[in-house]
């Protein structure tokens, strides 16, 4: 059995009492205890959530992180400064970060890497964009990425990683992928890594959808076979509507 996870990413989004205000909202309301829930806040917030949290069965998670634990890199964030305060995953390879920072398969690599090695879970996205998916070249943009963000992962860390498939041209779009189309790569996403490994790491790996998830599309998309939680963006941001997803 796969223990459904909805995440919330928040994005750029939210000051300390904007993120303290959201979180006291979400807590107003009864969470399904079936699921298990994750914020993604912004590094400033991280620590005042995460104490927020405490006694709840919310996780915390971090957007980002370099992966080397200390250096001359200025303005990053390593794994050791969010293990001290207590962050649970982390998204790692976000196609934002892909498409504005920079990010490649080989840093996507080295962060899933050191996250597994300092006990966060990576949350990894992949997804192709509007023109790979024209050409035809989805599955093989997809499998590229996960190869590639998962070489040298070892296999008993693997029940430790979530994939997040966001497709680019679905994301903040108000595009949704059809719940057959992402039903269908979630299943590929599945089969490539089962393949990698070995069978059995299918029936615990968990995949989530991500690209325009609302409280209205949340409920045919988690009755997909291969769906095993979404990555909200935009609707986490309120509180009603989170909950409401969370509560599918
Ligand atoms: O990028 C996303 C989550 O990581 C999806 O964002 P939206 O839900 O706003 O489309």
């Amino acid at each position: 059995m796969r223990v459904p996870i909805i995440a919330g990413n928040w994005k750029m989004n939210n000051t300390i009492s904007e993120s303290l205000a959201l979180i006291e909202a979400i807590l107003n309301s009864k969470l399904s205890a079936e699921v298990e829930k994750v914020v993604a806040v912004p590094f400033t917030s991280l620590m005042e959530v995460k104490k927020a949290l405490k006694g709840t069965d919310i996780k915390v998670a971090a957007q980002n992180m370099h992966w080397e634990d200390n250096g001359a890199y200025t303005g990053e964030v390593s794994p050791l400064m969010l293990k001290e305060i207590g962050v649970d995953y982390c998204i790692i390879g976000h196609s934002e970060r892909r498409q504005y920072f920079c990010e490649s398969d080989e840093t996507v690599n080295k962060k899933v890497k050191s996250a597994l090695k300092h006990g966060i879970k990576p949350i990894l996205c992949v997804g192709e964009t509007l023109e790979e998916r024209e050409e035809g070249k989805e599955e093989e943009v997809v499998k590229r990425q996960l190869l590639k963000a998962l070489e040298d992962v070892a296999k008993k860390d693997i029940g430790n990683v979530v994939i997040a498939y966001e497709p680019v041209w679905a994301i903040g779009t108000g595009k949704t992928a059809s719940s057959e189309d992402a039903n269908n790569m979630c299943g590929f996403i599945r089969k490539v890594v089962g393949e990698k490994y070995e069978e059995e790491i299918k029936e615990v790996l968990r995949i989530q959808y991500g690209g325009s998830v609302k409280p209205s599309n949340i409920k045919e998309l988690m009755a997909k076979e291969e769906i095993d939680g979404a990555l909200v963006g935009g609707a986490s941001l309120i509180a009603e509507d989170f909950v409401k997803i969370v509560n599918y």
